[in-house]
């Protein structure tokens, strides 16, 4: 039985439409994971039964080995930290966080001590007197994390808990967030639909579609090794292009149609058939040399250390990252890094059509 959360088989019916459908998920312990998917895919409502909130209709929430599906939230070796963190204006800072404790009974002394103890590690022990109305929405955060960190729960569990920060707000807690968790070590589950802050702070990454996990993994892989179109979508920016990827006596290529041939470094597989084609906009590459396909750049958009452009390849565009000193023609031309090969929306790694060792599959 392995330390940490684990959902067996977890599956929720509301008003007639299964939210969540036969979901498994092992969170280490230590680890912080996070539930991404769009809205409405049933990341919140997850949350809610590792919580406690929503009994499942079938399925098991066990933490440490211990099954706790049927247990009430109280009872649960669990806390949460919600979207609009629900502070009480009239407390400060130090009551805010002593009131579970105190619901708890503990001893006065305890609680101070506790509570003078979490402050410190979320850095707020200057507002310890303050009142929420007079302290940022940073560390309003700050305090309703403290408030679920002081009952030193087994898994802390947070539903999209920034988002009524502004961006750039949002970026700082949310280091500040991942430092406390490693400081501290807690097992967390962190909901959100936006995948710049789950590849940022998550050592795992569960990618929510319909109720269902259509991939978990490390950000890199994620990123890199997207398992299917929705993922490969729904993480970063993708040009999907329908196209055949084959072998030529240089190498691969993708085949555009209309006699578009692009040079390809990496597929992950060949393909002569149609199929649909994923490539990054780092992995399109203007190069110098004559190989390359031609291309027009029909727009540029400066974005800070690199430019965004979009290139007119005659039978479709693709958006390419380029540096800063590239781009600057008209007509260029331009080759693959990498592509991903994807049939009926799965990758496909290899090819039976191919032979053995004429594809560089990274
Ligand atoms: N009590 C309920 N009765 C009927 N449908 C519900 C109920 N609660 C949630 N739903 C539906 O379940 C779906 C999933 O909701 P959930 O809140 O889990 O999604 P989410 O992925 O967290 O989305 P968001 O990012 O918008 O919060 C939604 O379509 C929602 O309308």
């Amino acid at each position: 039985m392995s330390d940490g959360l684990t959902l067996r088989g977890i599956t929720k019916v509301l008003g007639g439409r299964t939210i969540v459908d036969g979901f498994d998920l092992e969170v280490r312990r230590g680890e912080l994971v996070c539930l991404l998917g769009p809205s409405g895919c049933g990341k919140t409502t997850t949350l809610r039964i590792i919580g406690g909130f929503l009994r499942p209709d079938a399925g098991e929430v066990l933490i440490d080995g211990t099954p706790y599906t049927h247990t009430p939230p109280e009872r649960r070796p669990t806390a949460m930290v919600f979207q609009n963190y629900a502070l009480w204006p009239h407390m400060t800072v130090f009551k805010n966080v002593a009131y579970g404790l105190r619901l708890r009974k503990l001893p006065k002394r305890e609680v101070a001590e506790r509570v003078e103890r979490v402050l410190a590690s979320v850095n707020l022990t200057h507002h310890i007197h303050s009142y929420p109305a007079q302290i940022s929405g940073g560390e309003q955060q700050r305090v309703a994390l403290a408030r679920a960190l002081v009952l030193e729960p087994k898994v802390l569990l947070l539903d999209e808990p920034l988002s009524n920060l502004d961006a750039k707000l949002r970026v700082r807690v949310r280091e500040d967030i991942r430092q406390i968790q490693q400081r501290v070590g807690i097992t967390t589950v962190f909901v959100t639909h936006d995948q710049d802050e789950a590849l940022a702070i998550s050592d795992r990454i569960a990618v929510m579609n319909n109720g269902r996990i259509e991939q978990y993994a490390d950000p890199h892989a994620l990123y890199r090794e997207p398992e299917t179109r929705f993922v490969a979508d729904f993480v970063g920016t993708m040009n999907f292009l329908e196209a055949r990827v084959r072998s030529t006596g240089q190498g691969a290529v993708v085949d555009l149609g209309d006699g578009v041939v692009v040079p390809c470094a990496a597929p992950t597989a060949l393909l002569d058939t149609p199929g649909t084609v994923g490539v990054r906009p780092e992995d399109v590459q203007i190069v110098a040399d004559g190989d390359g396909a031609k291309a027009r750049i029909v727009r540029v958009m400066p974005r800070g250390h690199y430019k965004e452009i979009v290139l007119d390849l005659g039978v479709v565009t693709v958006r390419a990252f380029v540096g800063l000193e590239q781009g600057t023609e008209e007509e260029v031309r331009v080759r693959f890094g990498r592509a991903l090969v994807y049939v009926d929306d799965r990758l496909r790694r290899g090819s039976p059509t191919a032979p053995t060792g004429s594809v560089a599959a990274s």
